[in-house]
């Protein structure tokens, strides 16, 4: 099948993973036209009558057969294996092209890989998947458009099966081999092409892919050659003030954020603030503030405002839901007014003075809101773009006007090709998530975009890099983007959790994992829940499987259309679904109010996307709950650093955990499987002076410390 086929498969309404399929009678038109609008799947939606169970056993789902094979959607062994129709294989792609013996031979050639990290870039894989040389020659469902071959998998599947009928059958297997795998995107080494929502190159650290980015730029989205036109206009968000300030309280432990031990490290780093006034923002600026119920800075902001102000390059490392996006925002926007940015007019060419960069589409679409937010009654104009949404969206957004560019890089890098946006005016690069973006291989993409033309040298601008986790390697990366004096901050433990979440770890067998789901979910009731699962077939699994078990829940993954993705959020943030079943997509950035508990349903491959999975609750003072189900089939590998997070963050520690900690003891060990992740200090050698503070700014040490903390034991 070839491209072509890609659009016929969108005109009309199809299924892109299984989820959805409970939903197809629900297809409605959508705002913009688009033919397949859904509604992510809740219990609600499936609750309400026969016709919908009815459909659950038409698909074969639901069935005895499906629903009582407790492998499937578990083991990948026994998915791929299995034939017996209902969950396991459905007749749509299962058996009609695959090569068994490739999967169970856990074939590494990287078709159907599917990853933990289908961030921004999914379109991506989805393209390698078209070009799969020599898979499954000749079958024409094999060789579906790629995008869609979870949705035809799933709807075929629904009409002869299930539509577990996935051809990520294999993936947990070749996730296996691929978490283990390289460093900086070499777990994407096969998946090289664009995609239609981000077009950007290969993953792989070696930058392999075209050699433009431009090409890339001009062969992706718009590209038709590439695959189907991305039609969705993501709705504009509510304009009113009320809704531009909404905001959740501060928890009860926001004043102990006082108490955190701050690093700052390189050649002067001007002082603390220890107020907002101290700031000397101006007055609109401090309106907004207030509007957004800060009364108080949280430490990343009381060290990082003054840096940034000071017209510093800055690192800064701090936990989870403590304010990193205001840290960077309020200053640059500072600086902006102070200079009489006025907001840019109508223009076929925009030369924004900031842009942000972020590696998923929902952080990107947050950030913007918090950047819209503090520049309201302000001349300073901010622009969200970002993959899965139609580019002419986004080029109608940025040609009215844009100061502050707020963007994933795929679609950074598109507009960019398009001449849409110069760069010569930038003062501002951010990169949030650095440490994600980098380790998703997007260093190259970066790369590129810093030398673009027009991109003033990292001298000329001020580059800003933002995580709670910043892994030794992924620091001497950054290093290329930021000027030698930078600085660097670190608040609490860099890579550490927060402590506001309580955390858990449940030893338990793969199979026993559903029970267990169901036990906590019964007990925790409406309470906002994430469920973190390592594969996106997986998730769309879970919360069927929750649904039928009368559990409102929705997905969010990579395979989902962005719509399905917004619809998904939206629902699980107002509560219509309390649990959301999501892979790594959702683990970064996600500040939604009320989220109670976080279950890592798998463990994920790495301990700092642990890290940010389970600060996906405990945010701003307010405490969560994290339960993590550690198979020890699988999980042995995050033993150690997983004692090592739980003991910096003060919880309790598992006898059990310990002892295969022990056991698998690495000498040498550093807490991340990846390398030393748990570099407290600024990892460049030459600095001088590193100071050690609480966060009410008085000094505990002033003299620089060696590297303390690299090695857990
Ligand atoms: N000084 C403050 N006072 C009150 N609320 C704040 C303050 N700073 C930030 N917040 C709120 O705290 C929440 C978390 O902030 P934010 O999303 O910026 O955290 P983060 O450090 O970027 O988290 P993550 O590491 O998960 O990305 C947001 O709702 C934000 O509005």
């Amino acid at each position: 099948m070839g491209d072509e086929d890609w659009e016929a498969e969108i005109i009309k309404p199809h299924v892109s993973s299984y989820v959805p399929v409970v939903e197809k009678d629900r297809f409605s038109s959508g705002a913009n036209g688009d033919t397949h609008n859904r509604t992510p799947v809740s219990t609600t939606d499936m609750d309400d009558g026969p016709s919908r169970r009815d459909h659950f056993m038409r698909s074969g789902f639901g069935s005895g057969r499906s629903l009582g094979n407790r492998d499937a959607g578990e083991s990948n062994k026994r998915e791929t294996t299995s034939t017996g129709g209902g969950f396991g294989v459905g007749k749509g792609f299962g058996n009609r092209g695959f090569s068994h013996n490739k999967f169970d031979e856990g074939d590494s050639s990287g078709f159907w890989r599917e990853s933990n990290n289908d961030c921004e870039d999914f379109q991506t894989r989805k393209r390698g998947f078209s070009k799969r040389g020599g898979y499954q020659d000749g079958n024409d469902a094999e060789s579906s458009g790629p995008s869609r071959r979870g949705g035809r998998g799933g709807f075929r599947g629904c009409r002869a099966g299930f539509g577990l009928a996935s051809p990520n059958n294999e993936n947990n297997e070749d996730e296996g081999v691929q978490r283990r795998g390289g460093f900086f995107g070499s777990r994407r080494s096969a998946l090289s092409a664009t995609g239609n929502g981000d077009t950007y190159p290969s993953r792989s650290g070696s930058g392999s892919g075209r050699d433009s980015w431009k090409a890339e730029a001009e062969g992706g989205e718009s590209g038709d050659t590439q695959g189907p036109k991305v039609t969705y206009i993501p709705p504009p968000p509510p304009e009113d003030e009320d809704s531009i300030f909404a905001h959740y309280q501060t928890g009860i432990n926001f004043d102990k954020y006082d108490t955190i031990l701050v690093e700052v490290s390189g050649h002067e780093p001007p002082p603390a603030i220890l107020t907002f006034e101290e700031a000397n923002l101006c007055q609109t600026l401090n309106n907004n503030i207030a509007k957004a119920g800060y009364t108080k800075l949280t430490p990343v902001q009381k060290y990082s405002i003054p840096i940034i102000l000071a017209g510093r390059d800055l690192m800064a490392c701090a936990q989870t839901g403590s304010g990193k996006t205001a840290a960077f925002l309020l200053p640059i926007l500072a600086h902006l007014m102070r200079e009489g940015v006025t907001a840019s007019r109508f223009k076929e060419l925009q030369e924004p003075e900031c842009i942000i960069v972020a590696p998923t589409r929902e952080l990107i679409n947050q950030i913007y809101l918090e950047a819209r937010k503090f520049s309201f009654g302000t001349c300073v104009r901010a622009v969200v773009m970002y993959g899965g949404t139609q580019l002419g969206h986004s080029i109608r957004q940025i040609v009215q006007g844009c100061n502050i560019l707020c963007a994933t890089p795929g679609r950074l890098m598109d507009i960019i090709g398009k001449e849409k946006i110069g760069l010569k005016q930038i003062k501002y690069l951010v990169l949030d998530e650095a440490d994600r973006m980098l380790d998703m291989g997007f260093g190259p993409e970066m790369k590129k975009l810093i030398s673009c033309p027009g991109m003033p040298s990292k001298e000329q601008r001020q580059t800003l890099m933002f995580s709670a986790t910043f892994p030794e390697e992924i620091q001497r990366l950054a290093g290329e983007f930021l000027k030698s004096t930078y600085l660097f901050v670190a608040v609490g433990q860099v890579g550490g959790a927060c402590r506001d979440v309580q955390q858990t770890v449940v030893q338990i067998g793969q199979y026993s994992k559903r029970e267990k789901l169901v036990e906590i979910l019964r007990n925790t009731g409406d309470e906002r829940t994430m469920v973190f699962v390592e594969t996106k077939k997986k998730a769309d699994f879970i919360a069927t499987f929750l649904c039928q078990e009368k559990i409102s829940t929705t997905s969010i993954h990579g395979d989902r259309e962005q719509r399905e993705r917004e619809q998904a959020l939206g629902d699980f943030r107002c509560g219509k679904c309390p649990v959301l079943v999501a892979t790594s997509v959702a683990a970064r950035g996600l500040d939604i109010e009320n989220v109670q508990h976080v279950i890592n349903f798998d463990l994920p491959s790495t301990i700092d996307e642990y890290v940010h999975r389970i600060g996906r609750t405990g945010r701003c003072g307010n405490t969560g709950r994290a339960i993590s189900f550690f198979d020890p089939e699988s999980d042995n590998h995050l033993a150690q650093p997983l004692v090592k997070v739980l003991t910096d963050a003060q919880q309790d520690v598992p006898a059990w955990l310990e002892e295969i900690a022990f056991s698998t003891y690495t000498p040498g060990f550093s807490g991340s499987t990846r390398g030393n992740m748990f570099a407290s200090v600024d990892t460049r050698k030459n600095y001088q002076g590193k100071s050690t503070l609480n966060t009410a700014g008085f000094s505990t040490s002033q003299t620089p410390t060696p590297v303390d903390d690299e090695s857990w034991d």
